[in-house]
Formats: C-alpha cells, sequence, structure tokens
C-alpha cells in the first residue's frame, strides 16, 4: 500500500485515515506543542527548473552492484536554526533499495539534512528549510503535503530505541490502526506477524506479545521500533545512528537486519562509525561543516576519494 501523502483540496488528508488526537512523527508520540505546529511553515518557494532526475538502474558500488532508480533527489537544500546556517545548497540523490550512509564530523549537519527528508525539522520552531525535497518527484516541502502522512511514507529510527510504553504487540500494531490499514483482528495479527519476522525479532517475542516493549533489551527494542516503522509499509527508512546505543552482538544484528531490508527500502543511515559504513552502505556522503563535500560508492569513497577534507576524515586526521 503505498499513501498518498497529500491533502485533499477541501484541507482533510488524501490518504488513510489519520486521527489528528494523537500526535506522532515517524511512529513516534511527540508532545502536542511540536505535533500541532504547521505544516505550512516551511513552504518554499524557490526557483526549480530542472524535472527530478531521470531514473535508471545505474551502479551503486565501483564494482557495479546495480541500485535502485532514485527515490529522494534533494536540490539545493538549506537550514537555518534562527540565524545561524547549519547546511548550504545540498543535493543529492538517495537511490532506492539501497543503504546510503551520511559520515562527517559531529556537527556537520547530517541529521539536519536527514530530518529534511521527512519534514521533522518542521518540529524545531527556530528551523527553517529552504530548497526542494522529492520523494518518487513529489515535493514534499509543499503546502499540499500531509507532513503526519509524510512521515508513515518515510520512517525513522533514532539513535535510542524508542519503544511506546504499551506491548509489544501494540507498539507494532498501533501505526496500521491509526492509519486505518485495518480494522480486522485477524489481519492486524498477521501484519504484527509479518513485520516482526521482517525486523528479525519474531522468534525472541512470539511467545510474549502482550509483554511490555519497554521490558525487551536495548537491541531488540530497537528491532521492535524498526518493526513498528515498517508496519505501516514505509518506502524511505531513516536512521540517526540506530547502532550507537548498542552493544557489539546488538549492532552486529542490527547491521544485518538493515542488509536485508534493503531488498525492499530506501535506507538511509547517519553514522559516526565509518566501519559500520563501509558495512552496511553502498553509497556514502561525506558532509563538512554544513556542505556535501561528496558522495558517490562506498567503496570509491572509502579507497579512492577524490577530496582531500574526505581523505583526512576517513583517515582520521579530523572528526
Ligand atoms: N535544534 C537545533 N537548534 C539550533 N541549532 C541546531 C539544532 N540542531 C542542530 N543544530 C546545529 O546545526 C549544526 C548541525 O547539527 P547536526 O545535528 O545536524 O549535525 P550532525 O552532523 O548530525 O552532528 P552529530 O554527528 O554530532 O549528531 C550544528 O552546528 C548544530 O549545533
Amino acid at each position: 500500500m503505498k499513501f498518498n501523502i497529500f491533502r485533499s483540496a477541501n484541507g482533510s488528508e488524501g490518504g488513510p485515515k489519520d486521527p489528528t488526537d494523537v500526535p506522532r512523527m515517524g511512529g513516534q508520540v511527540l508532545p502536542h506543542a511540536e505535533a500541532e505546529r504547521p505544516a505550512e511553515r516551511q513552504d518554499v518557494e524557490i526557483g526549480f527548473d530542472q524535472p527530478a532526475p531521470e531514473t535508471p538502474v545505474r551502479p551503486a558500488t565501483s564494482d557495479g552492484e546495480p541500485m535502485g532508480p532514485i527515490k529522494v533527489a534533494a536540490r539545493d537544500v538549506s537550514v537555518f536554526y534562527g540565524d545561524k546556517q547549519a547546511l548550504y545548497d545540498v543535493s543529492l540523490d538517495i537511490p532506492d533499495k539501497t543503504v546510503t550512509a551520511f559520515i562527517g564530523p559531529s556537527g556537520c549537519g547530517k541529521s539536519t539534512f536527514l530530518r529534511c527528508i521527512n519534514r521533522m525539522n518542521d518540529t524545531i520552531p527556530i528551523a527553517r528549510v529552504s530548497g526542494k525535497i522529492l520523494i518518487d518527484g513529489d515535493d514534499v516541502n509543499t503546502r499540499a503535503v500531509d507532513p503526519v502522512l509524510l512521515r508513515a511514507r518515510v520512517g525513522m529510527v533514532f539513535q535510542k530505541p524508542n519503544p511506546f510504553p504499551k506491548s509489544i504487540f501494540e507498539n507494532v500494531a498501533y501505526g496500521p490502526r491509526i492509519h486505518g490499514i485495518t480494522e480486522s483482528k485477524s489481519e492486524m495479527e498477521e501484519i504484527v506477524e509479518r513485520s516482526l519476522k521482517r525486523a528479525g525479532l519474531w522468534e525472541e517475542v512470539a511467545d510474549r506479545l502482550h509483554q511490555p516493549g519497554t521490558g525487551l533489551s536495548g537491541g531488540q527494542q530497537q528491532r521492535l521500533v524498526i518493526a513498528r516503522a515498517i508496519a505501516v509499509e514505509p518506502e524511505v527508512i531513516l536512521m540517526d545512528e540506530p547502532c550507537s546505543a548498542l552493544d557489539p552482538i546488538a549492532t552486529a544484528k542490527i547491521e544485518e537486519l538493515i542488509d536485508e531490508l534493503r531488498e525492499q527500502y530506501c535506507i538511509v543511515i547517519v553514522t559516526h562509525s565509518m566501519a559500520q559504513a563501509a558495512r552496511v552502505s553502498q553509497r556514502t556522503a561525506f558532509f563538512h561543516m554544513g556542505r556535501l563535500v561528496e558522495h558517490g560508492p562506498t567503496e570509491e569513497i572509502f579507497t579512492n576519494p577524490r577530496e582531500r577534507r574526505t581523505l583526512d576524515y576517513i583517515t582520521g586526521r579530523f572528526g
């Protein structure tokens, strides 16, 4: 099922049922003040006469492994926090069915750019975004797009696992229920089972679905959060340092899962770990001081970067 992220002409949403009584973003419950911020704040009118990029299948890796068509296209994206500019004219094509890693020193704008993709920057009162983010050619920064529906289409996984204080079952069923994906009990059970299986968690929780999600280990909680995101059938999954709070074994499981999920989704991961970027991604984008310095097949970025700054960063000279 593909969500229609656009509001209908009368202002109601064009997608599935979207109750406004439960503020949430990327599957995460939000304080009301944040969730109720007007969606229109970020609308931008910037000249953009380039069409959405063509979507040929082209190599993702230097040895020619194919990648999917372009899913997310960013054009001249800048972000300001008050008077301070955090991101400068970032243009980047992000392919489908591929893992793209964002790397760069602390404060270079990786998370800021990630949050542009599902309009999470809307939740930061002083943030202002200009430029275009297109998903399958649709500009996400227009009045017509409902950010809540957008965030179902573009799921997000955070650094710290954030299951709801509900049962394992309810954590996963929550999204499909509020989006009106199904009202049938048996269908919901199927969705929950399928999502937990895809997230590699089913075997570990099948016999305790009605126990609290918060009772799971950190790594299991992170896979539960991924199952929750998957349950609403997103097209893009954004991960902001998803393993930084996990031990090496839990990290390995999440990395394995990311590798499996890329067959189906466009995945973008922010990571501080160069080794992780090398292990899980096929494409890498290197940011420095708010600018996208270079991007390309991960292997090329790590073995033969074009820019001196990239070389210095990956060899540990700064960062
Ligand atoms: N909510 C905010 N309010 C004000 N400034 C912010 C906010 N979020 C980020 N910034 C600033 O924007 C810049 C980019 O921050 P961002 O978090 O995107 O970088 P990052 O590369 O993801 O860093 P890290 O790797 O440390 O998470 C930094 O200078 C940061 O201080």
